[in-house]
């Protein structure tokens, strides 16, 4: 049996384009090596993202935004819940989104980003941040458009100014006789292009697999995991898996820590038009959506399912 891809794109992306193509094809996910993305700054981020978790709830509170359905900002415990699951998610998060110039004519779409001025740094380094996964999502999209056949930069112009979304996840540690297997974030699949998971060595993350069987992926240290999101699924009419996932409470010791995990949620620009690719249309995968959608659209549609808009 094969088994999900670990790719180094550093290396010239014709030679990883197909093996990273096959683990999308079946799993829906792929390890992704040499990113790019720095070491220091990654765990930098995480430092802060802890610090910015252990404040008082209060303080947490103040930056949760009255109306903004999570967009930016603080969500708090209990809110977030999967398509379809009928509790809640035990996590808490924080949104950031991309910075427009006053005037742009996609700001409309996207709102102001918050920063707590609690934690020293915490704007300067998750603008970083946002920026080096941006240019590590481009990459791994240059290694799909070519996997599809299509022009190496296709992906380019459907995602600039994009509206992407990076979350600084905390799970808190769970106790109690039911901690040890506990679910954290409910099986789901991800709403946008692709996304870009950092700093989830923390064992727990797991993939239906094409047998329904759970998967766990298990991540070398500083390596990116990377998924396909129900946009791109819809654009190659299925070819390139939306996978489900979930985050379970490992058992033993590890029951009763913390997770933490970073996902950017690279998205198309609003006014991108979904529409099938034609070379995923033939007469054994006919075109399952012919009503073509823009990004701004679907992403409405799957934040009221949960819970966000
Ligand atoms: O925390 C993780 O490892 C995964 C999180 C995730 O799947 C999500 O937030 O969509
Ligand atoms: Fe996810």
């Amino acid at each position: 049996m094969s088994e999900i891809a670990s790719v180094s794109i550093a290396r010239p992306l014709d030679e990883v384009a197909d093996e990273l193509g096959r683990s999308f094809r079946e799993y829906g996910f792929a390890v992704i090596r040499d990113h790019g993305i720095p070491a220091d700054l990654i765990a930098q981020a995480e430092a802060l993202s802890k610090r910015f978790f252990a404040l008082p709830e209060e303080t947490k509170k103040a930056y949760k935004i009255q109306g903004g359905g999570g967009a930016r900002g603080y969500t708090p415990f209990g809110v977030e819940r999967a398509k379809d699951a009928e509790v809640h998610d035990l996590k808490e998060f924080w949104h950031v989104g991309r910075e427009l110039p006053a005037g742009h004519p996609l700001a409309e779409y996207m709102a102001d980003n918050v920063w707590p001025t609690e934690v020293q740094g915490f704007r300067e380094t998750f603008t970083a941040l946002y920026a080096a996964f941006e240019k590590a999502g481009e990459r791994v999209l240059e290694a799909i458009a070519l996997h599809l056949g299509l022009e190496r930069d296709y992906f380019k112009a459907t995602v600039e100014d994009g509206n992407s979304v990076m979350r600084l996840l905390h799970y808190p540690p769970l106790d109690g006789p039911h901690a040890e297997g506990a679910i954290r974030a409910a099986a789901h699949g991800d709403i946008n292009t692709i996304t870009l998971l950092l700093g989830a060595e923390e064992a727990g993350l797991e993939l239906l697999n094409a047998q329904g069987q759970w998967q766990a992926i298990d991540v070398p240290e500083g390596a990116l995991v990377v998924n396909i999101g129900d946009m791109l699924d819809r654009l190659t009419n299925h070819r390139l898996r939306s996978t489900q996932h979930r985050v379970v409470n490992p058992r033993g010791e590890a029951a009763y820590r913390s997770r933490y995990s970073m996902p950017f949620f690279l998205h198309f620009r609003p006014d991108f038009m979904i529409e099938t690719l034609p070379g995923c249309i033939d007469p054994a995968h006919p075109e399952d959506h012919p009503a073509p959608i823009s990004s701004h659209e679907f992403l409405q549609q799957r934040l009221r399912e949960i819970n966000l808009a």
